[in-house]
């Protein structure tokens, strides 16, 4: 899905971050979740959101998907016009074919081309007839990333998107998206509540706690996963037992 970021003001001119959020703030009556979120995402990088559950992480990733008007915003705030979002259900029209699914609202001559590819990067290739409901979970969240990544996004915000799968077809999605992302270079956003499939997909990993950015912290195969593993519990007042 192709979305615009409409709600958070003309994007400003500045240093190349993909994402630049500063003092996002979001309310809901007078319970405030977002207090003044400041995050930047360089393009091509790859940030997993933590947070304990109900501390704003979906609001923040809908705040960026453009999908919430109501969100206010000091000072810079940047998003790109090419965002795609995956959700953790598929989301997928049960009345559309795979292929049409990948391909809905693409006008380009070569839309059918582009699509049968997305779905061969995304392992679905003699699939392109079936009906969602055909389809494993798992090849349903495929299909979901086949089809925003045709899109090339400039940014790509992934919401739970493995969080109903078990953990082997989990496990599997993980090389997959790393692969695609590699391929098509997004500036991505993933909200997980997995701390190991922050440090292992992501270049960084960002802690949201009462409303605000707590902890950042770089990941990836140079970092020691067990001491950021700690560091990162500890953030989101988890204390493992002695
Ligand atoms: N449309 C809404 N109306 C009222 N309150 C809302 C709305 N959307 C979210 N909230 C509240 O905002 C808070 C943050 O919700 P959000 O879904 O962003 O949290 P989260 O960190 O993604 O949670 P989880 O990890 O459990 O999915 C929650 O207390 C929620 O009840």
């Amino acid at each position: 899905m192709a979305t615009h970021a409409g709600g958070l003001g003309t994007p400003p001119t500045g240093p190349s971050y993909e994402v630049s959020v500063r003092n996002l703030i979001r309310s809901f009556g007078p319970k405030g979740v977002l207090n003044g979120v400041d995050l930047d995402i360089a393009p091509g990088e790859f940030v997993a959101l933590l947070g304990p559950s109900g501390c704003g992480k979906s609001t923040l990733l809908r705040a960026l998907a453009g999908l919430d008007r109501d969100v206010r915003g000091s000072g810079v705030v940047r998003v790109p016009d090419q965002v795609s979002v995956v959700f953790q259900d598929s989301r997928l029209l049960p009345w559309d074919s795979v292929l049409g699914n990948v391909t809905l609202g693409l006008r380009d001559h070569d839309a059918d081309a582009r699509g049968r590819h997305a779905l061969a990067e995304v392992g679905l290739a003699g699939r392109e007839e079936a009906w969602p409901h055909e389809l494993s979970g798992g090849e349903q969240q495929r299909v979901a990333l086949a089809r925003s990544l045709v899109r090339e996004p400039k940014l790509l915000l992934a919401d739970e998107p493995f969080g109903a799968l078990d953990a082997l077809t989990r496990l599997k999605m993980h090389v997959l998206l790393k692969d695609l992302v590699a391929a098509h270079r997004p500036a991505v956003l993933l909200v997980t509540h997995d701390v190991d499939e922050a440090i292992t997909l992501a270049d960084r990993v960002v802690v949201l706690r009462d409303g605000r950015v707590s902890l950042e912290r770089k990941a990836g195969t140079a970092v020691d996963h067990s001491t950021l593993r700690g560091e990162l519990l500890e953030a989101l007042g988890v204390h493992a037992a002695a």
